[in-house]
C-alpha cells in the first residue's frame, strides 16, 4: 500500500486528487500496489471538498506518519515548498513535484538528499504541464549527445499570444483569460516576464547536458512589451510571435541559452503551436528533431504528469529517479550575443537597413523592418540613434 500526501490544494494539487481519486482503480493496478491518498496540506479550508477528511494544517503530521510514502508537493516557491520536500526527503519519503522554481534552482542538491535517503525526487509535471519530456529526455534519448533544445515552454505566454492574434484582444485581456484557466502563475509576472520558461529551460538542460545551468545564467526576456502592431507585422511576413527558450550546445563543450521572444517563420513546426499548448524541439546528434507537444498547463494535464511519477515512485523506487546532475560550470555558459540572427525591428520614424514590412493601418511614421543576420551588439550598433520601438530576433 502506497500512502500520498498533497501539500498544496490549488489548481494542480486538486488535480492530482482528482485523478488519483476519479482513476483509483487503473492507477494502483499500474502501480502494482494499492495507492491511497492519506492527507491534504493546505493553509487554506475547503470544507466542501470531497477530500475533507485528509486536510491537516501541520506538515509534521505527514513528516511523522511512517505509513506515508510519497509526499507531491504543488504549493510552488522556494519558501515552504523547499522545507517540506527537505524534511520529507530527510524522512525518507519520495517527493514528486511540479515545482519548476524549487527544481530550478535546487534540483540537484534534492536529488542528492533523496538519493541519501533512499527516496526519490520526480518532477516530470515541472515541465511542459502534462507532456511526457523529462523522462523521454533523459532515457528514450540518452543514447544522444544533445545539439539544441527550443521550444515554447509557458502556455499563459503562448495562450496570450494566440488571444492576441485570433480575436484581436490586448495584452491585458489575454492574460486575464490565462489566470482564470488556472494556466498562470501565483504572480504572473513568471509567465509574461520569461521566468518560468527559464527555469524549465535550466531543468532540460541540466538533464541533457548533465550540469546544472542555473537560471541567473540565462539571460531573459519576456512578453510584455509585444503588441498588436508587431502581431500584424509578424503577419505581414508570414511568421508568429513565440516565446521560445533556447539552449544550444556548441562544440567547444560551452552551451549558449537565452529566453526572448522570436519572430518565427510558418514553416517551423512551432509556428502552429497555438493556445495552452507547448511544443520543445530536441535535436540529437542520432535522432535529429524529435518534437514533444501537449498541453502545457492546466489542472488536469498537469494532474496527470504528477500522478504518473507518483506511479513510478511507487513501482521502482530505487531506479525512477533521475541522476543527480554535475555542479554547476559558469565558464560554459556563452552570451547569447554571440548568436548572429535577423531581427524584427520597429522604429517610430526613419529607416533601417533590411526588408521594409507593410501592414494596413499602421501609425504615420511608423515601419517595420527585417535586418539582415547580424548579432545584437552589432543590430545595437546600427540603431544608435533611432527611436526603436521593438526589437524580436527572428528564427526561420
Ligand atoms: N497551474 C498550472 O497549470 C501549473 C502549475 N505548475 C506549478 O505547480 C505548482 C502549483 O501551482 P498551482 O496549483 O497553479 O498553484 P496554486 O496557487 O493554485 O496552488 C498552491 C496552493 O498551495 C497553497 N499554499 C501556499 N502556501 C502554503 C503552505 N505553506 N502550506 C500549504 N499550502 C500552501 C495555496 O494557498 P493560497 O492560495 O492561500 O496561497 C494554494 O492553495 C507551482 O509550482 C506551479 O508553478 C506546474 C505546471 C502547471
Ligand atoms: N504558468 C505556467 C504553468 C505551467 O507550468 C504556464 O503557463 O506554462
Amino acid at each position: 500500500m502506497v500512502n500520498v500526501a498533497i501539500l498544496g490544494f490549488g489548481v494542480v494539487g486538486s488535480g492530482v486528487a482528482e485523478v488519483l481519486t476519479g482513476n483509483g482503480a487503473g492507477i494502483s493496478k499500474k502501480a502494482d500496489e494499492l495507492i491511497s491518498l492519506k492527507y491534504v496540506l493546505d493553509v487554506r479550508d475547503f470544507p466542501d471538498s470531497p477530500f475533507a477528511a485528509c486536510f491537516v494544517k501541520d506538515f509534521s503530521v505527514i513528516e511523522q506518519d511512517p505509513e506515508v510514502n510519497v509526499v507531491v508537493e504543488t504549493i510552488g516557491g522556494v519558501g515552504a515548498a523547499l522545507d517540506f520536500t527537505e524534511r520529507a526527503l530527510k524522512a525518507g519519503k519520495s517527493v514528486v513535484t511540479s515545482n519548476k522554481e524549487l527544481v530550478a534552482t535546487h534540483g540537484r542538491r534534492l536529488l542528492e538528499l533523496a538519493a541519501e535517503h533512499q527516496a526519490v525526487y520526480l518532477f516530470e509535471a515541472s515541465v511542459g504541464g502534462g507532456i511526457p519530456i523529462l523522462r523521454p529526455l533523459s532515457e528514450c534519448m540518452a543514447a544522444n549527445d544533445i545539439l539544441e533544445i527550443c521550444g515554447i515552454l509557458n502556455g499563459t505566454a503562448n495562450y496570450i499570444f494566440t488571444r492576441m492574434v485570433q480575436d484581436g484582444i490586448p495584452f491585458a485581456q489575454a492574460l486575464k483569460g490565462a489566470q482564470a484557466n488556472g494556466y498562470a502563475e501565483q504572480n504572473p509576472a513568471a509567465d509574461v516576464e520569461g521566468q518560468d520558461t527559464c527555469r524549465k529551460l535550466c531543468i532540460l538542460s541540466s538533464i541533457a547536458f548533465g550540469w546544472h545551468l542555473l537560471p541567473e545564467q540565462v539571460p531573459t526576456t519576456g512578453i510584455t512589451s509585444i503588441t498588436l502592431a508587431d502581431e500584424a507585422y509578424a503577419d505581414a511576413c508570414q511568421r508568429r510571435i513565440k516565446l521560445l527558450g533556447r539552449a544550444i550546445a556548441r562544440e567547444d563543450g560551452t552551451v549558449c541559452a537565452y529566453v526572448e521572444p522570436h519572430f518565427i517563420s510558418l514553416q517551423n513546426p512551432l509556428a502552429g503551436v497555438d493556445d495552452v499548448f507547448n511544443a520543445i524541439l530536441v535535436k540529437g546528434d542520432a535522432t535529429g528533431d524529435v518534437m514533444f507537444y501537449g498541453r502545457g498547463a492546466g489542472k488536469l494535464p498537469t494532474a496527470s504528469a504528477v500522478v504518473a511519477d507518483v506511479i513510478a515512485a511507487a513501482r521502482q523506487l530505487e531506479r525512477a529517479s533521475y541522476r543527480p546532475w554535475q555542479p554547476n560550470r559558469p565558464s560554459s555558459v556563452v552570451s547569447s550575443d554571440q548568436l548572429a540572427s535577423q531581427w524584427y525591428v520597429r522604429l517610430a520614424e526613419g529607416t533601417c537597413s533590411g526588408e521594409r514590412l507593410t501592414i494596413s493601418g499602421g501609425k504615420e511614421g511608423e515601419s517595420g523592418w527585417i535586418t539582415p543576420a547580424m548579432t545584437r551588439p552589432q543590430l545595437d550598433q546600427m540603431l544608435e540613434g533611432k527611436q526603436v520601438l521593438a526589437v524580436i530576433r527572428v528564427l526561420d
